[in-house]
């Protein structure tokens, strides 16, 4: 199938939201923005051998990821996922089947969030990489910006962590005989964007979120440079499945703080707001657990400091890192 049949083929026949003026088939697209509300947009991509190979996911899998990472962006903004376009490099090999598992994979998050593809990209290329732009709205003035902590607030975070770092570690390794594994598998390749439980923080004026893409060891250092507080964390506090509470210490901290992937939120909020952030969690079954507090900052720059064992050190960003 070349191009240009393949692009007739993903065109959607309807399109959920009525503000569309003009979707897939021109120039570019054309919507009406709401009014009262703020545009936000994030865009990530993923590449073949870097992201994810094909031994460790299918093709359908590696769509819902990459919409899924998206939509985490989206939810540590406090944002409703409203669209979304698709850039493709393709290599000569791929068989128009595995393409079209690419896109089902897409849809299926994408209809849980009534989101609709809007547009895209296609070329061929040497290796498989797709990147992926969303747009989603958030009422004026209620985008929750990593700068947004302060001292005293509770910090938490969703979810456990590690979970997909390990499931990754299963399936590189091969070493198939843990319990649980299929629960890790999955979270690697079908992740969980906390698009509901942070939409229903809207209320609340102030709410610090950032979504764990790299190890909550880096994300929780972005917190702390963009606000310029400390976030003093408990490592007894981190959620995490039982499975990794039997691993060695070092690889248990190694997908824990570093692992990245869970596309779980990390947020900072008043301890008087805490009784929401609780009730926002029942209301979408989300696992939600307070890991530590945030002060002033001691240094120049903002710090996040472990404490284990009665022990306190700086914990320094670990997570992956691009361009080294
Ligand atoms: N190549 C780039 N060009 C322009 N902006 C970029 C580029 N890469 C990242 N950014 C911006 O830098 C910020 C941090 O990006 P990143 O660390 O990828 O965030 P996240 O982990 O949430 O995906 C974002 O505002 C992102 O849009
Ligand atoms: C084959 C393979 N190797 C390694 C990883 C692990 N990995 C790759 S990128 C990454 C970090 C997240 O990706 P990034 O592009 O930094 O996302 P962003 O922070 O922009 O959301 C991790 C943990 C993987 N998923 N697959
Ligand atoms: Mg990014
Ligand atoms: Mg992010
Ligand atoms: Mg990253």
């Amino acid at each position: 199938m070349d191009e240009f049949s393949f692009i007739k083929s993903i065109k959607p026949r309807f399109y959920h939201h009525s503000s569309v003026q003009k979707g897939i088939g021109d120039d570019a697209a054309v919507f009406r923005p709401p009014s009262g509300m703020d545009m936000v947009t994030a865009t990530d991509t993923m590449v073949e051998h870097v992201h994810f190979r094909l031994t460790t996911m299918e093709p359908y899998h590696l769509g819902y990821r990459v919409l899924a990472a998206n939509l985490s962006d989206l939810a540590a903004m406090g944002s409703i996922p409203v669209f979304y376009l698709v850039s493709i490099v393709v290599p000569e090999s791929w068989k128009d089947k595995q393409l079209r598992s690419v896109y089902n994979g897409m849809k299926e998050i994408a209809d849980q969030y009534h989101m609709d593809l809007l547009g895209g990209d296609t070329v061929s290329g040497d290796r498989f990489v797709i990147s992926v732009t969303v747009i989603g709205f958030v009422e004026r003035d209620k985008s929750r910006y990593r700068r947004h902590a302060r001292d005293g607030d509770v910090v938490f975070v969703t979810g456990t962590l590690g979970d997909s770092a390990f499931g990754l570690h299963l399936l590189t390794e091969r070493s198939f005989s843990v319990e649980a594994q299929d629960h890790f598998i999955n979270r690697h390749r079908m992740p969980t964007p906390r698009v509901w439980f942070s939409r229903k923080l809207k209320q609340l004026d102030r709410v610090c979120l950032n979504d764990i893409s790299d190890g909550i060891s880096s994300e929780a250092n972005e917190i702390a440079e963009a606000s310029g507080v400390d976030l003093h964390i408990d490592y007894s506090q981190l959620p995490m499945h039982p499975q990794l509470k039997k691993l060695s210490e070092t690889n248990q901290k190694k997908f824990v703080l570093a692992g990245g992937e869970d596309f779980e939120l990390i947020g900072t909020i008043s301890e008087h707001n805490w009784s929401v952030v609780e009730e926002a969690a029942r209301q979408t079954n989300t696992i939600v657990k307070k890991i530590g507090f945030v002060r002033r900052k001691v240094a120049a720059e903002g710090q996040v400091f472990l404490y284990e064992n009665g022990k306190k050190q700086v914990l320094k960003k670990q997570g992956y890192i691009h361009l080294r």
